[in-house]
């Protein structure tokens, strides 16, 4: 299949694209697939035309790649399980890439005693609220939108739900993982109508992708 097989019916291939760390393994990966993409985060361009990979790529913040594709603004895109999980979009998840490998966690001090109101800060309230909800315990969910390892050192909660990779924020704030809840890669999604509309394009690109996925050439 030549790059252009990507493309059909003449129309590119709309991808939401998350800016951030995210990016530049997507676009190892695109490349082993054969799919050469300049680097974008050279530009300040939002809407960037890739005719020759038969794709035009939108750059978003990287929760915002749900909606996105729900909306059908764009046909497919790239995003954490972490954000899906959260923000339970209508959309189709295609592939697990196998990149930006993380899990979700419970979090907190090592001498954390069981709270009579006890208060969970994390960037993932939806995710934290059904954990505990499933757990059968009633937390106080406090959403916050970064430096989470913050909120039990200085008292603002018990303990967080937020994402592990190393380990070293955790063990440089002196917290430890006490559950974890998830495993998180990155994924390929799809609107559902493009999904139909441009199948051919799309399960191509799955194709390719699947090809060099966990050839251990990535990640
Ligand atoms: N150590 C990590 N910490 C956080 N996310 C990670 C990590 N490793 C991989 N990821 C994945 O990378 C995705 C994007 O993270 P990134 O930090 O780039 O974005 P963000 O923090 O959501 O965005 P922004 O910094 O623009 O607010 C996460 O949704 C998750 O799937
Ligand atoms: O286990 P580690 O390798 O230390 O990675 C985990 C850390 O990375 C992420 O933070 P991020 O860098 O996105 O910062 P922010 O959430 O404070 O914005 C996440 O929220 C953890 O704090």
């Amino acid at each position: 299949m030549s790059q252009t097989d990507i493309q059909q019916g003449g129309d590119l291939l709309m991808v939401a694209m998350p800016k951030g760390r995210i990016y530049k393994q997507v676009i190892k990966l695109f490349q082993e697939a054969g799919l050469s993409i300049p680097d974008l985060e050279e530009t300040r361009k939002l809407v960037i035309e890739v005719p020759e990979a038969g794709m035009s790529f939108i750059m978003v913040k990287p929760v915002d790649v749900p909606t996105f594709v729900e909306y059908g603004v764009a046909d497919i895109g790239i995003v954490g399980k972490d954000v899906l999980m959260e923000e339970n979009k209508d959309v189709y998840e295609l592939l697990d890439l196998g990149i930006a490998k993380c899990r979700m966690s419970v979090i907190g001090l090592p001498n954390w005693k069981p709270n009579i109101h006890p208060r969970v800060a994390t960037k993932y309230p939806n995710v934290a609220s059904q954990y505990f909800r499933e757990q059968g315990q009633q937390v106080e969910v406090i959403k916050l939108n970064g430096s989470i390892e913050l909120a039990p050192l200085i008292g603002l909660a018990d303990r967080i739900v937020d994402m592990v990779e190393t380990g070293q924020t955790l063990r440089e704030n002196g917290l430890v993982e006490m559950e974890q809840i998830f495993g998180i890669t990155s994924r390929l999604i799809a609107n559902r109508v493009s999904y139909r509309m441009k199948n051919e394009a799309i399960q191509g690109l799955c194709d390719r992708l699947q090809s060099v996925i966990g050839s251990g050439a990535s990640v």
